[in-house]
């Protein structure tokens, strides 16, 4: 059995992301766990992911960084309290914003790899730096400020 990832955590009512949502059967239902104080993501991209034959859509990209990020803050919250995952109360972020630097085409067809490092933790803030590589190259960097969602998130 392989080890469970972050998103195997996440409660049902909020496994509907497109990203990183289980239950969510179009989305890319991205897997994330620590190798050290590194978060990785290995995701292979489709041929609908395409932005022109051959290369991988920079928002697809951009999706990975996202979503790879939202999941490393709140388990990076969990490890610094010495928590399980599967502990109370739960940590829940979403993105307040998202960064992508398109360093070099990045190409179909081949695994990515996102890893991910937390840069810093401010009060209910995370900030997570990400790269994702295809062949051992970095192809995109990005940074995530995930901020923790407030009871009632998303009633106007
Ligand atoms: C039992 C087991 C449990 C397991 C655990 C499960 C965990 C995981 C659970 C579930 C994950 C599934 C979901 C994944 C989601 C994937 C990613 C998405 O697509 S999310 C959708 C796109 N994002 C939005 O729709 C946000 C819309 N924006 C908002 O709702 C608010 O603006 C929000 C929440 C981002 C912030 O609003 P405020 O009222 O809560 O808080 P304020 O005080 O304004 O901000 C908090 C801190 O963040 C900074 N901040 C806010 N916006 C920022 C920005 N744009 N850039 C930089 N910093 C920003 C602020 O300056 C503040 O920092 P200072 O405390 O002052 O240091």
């Amino acid at each position: 059995m392989p080890e469970p990832a972050f998103q195997d955590y996440y409660p049902e009512n909020v496994s509907h992301c497109y990203g990183c949502g289980s239950l969510n059967a179009l989305g890319l239902r991205i897997r994330t766990r620590w190798e050290g104080d590194e978060s990785v993501t290995r995701f292979t991209p489709r041929p609908e992911h395409t932005a022109i034959p051959g290369f991988v859509y920079g928002g697809l990209l951009a999706s990975l960084v996202d979503c790879h990020s939202t999941g490393t803050a709140a388990a990076a919250m969990y490890r610094q309290e010495g928590r399980a995952m599967d502990t109370l109360p739960a940590y829940r972020f979403v993105t307040a914003s998202l960064h992508v630097d398109y360093l070099a085409p990045t190409p179909l067809g081949v695994e990515l790899e996102v890893r991910g490092r937390v840069k810093r933790i401010e009060g209910r803030k995370v900030v997570v730096e990400a790269t994702v590589s295809a062949l051992g190259k970095v192809t995109a960097r990005g940074e995530v400020v995930a901020a923790q969602m407030r009871e009632g998130f998303g009633q106007v």
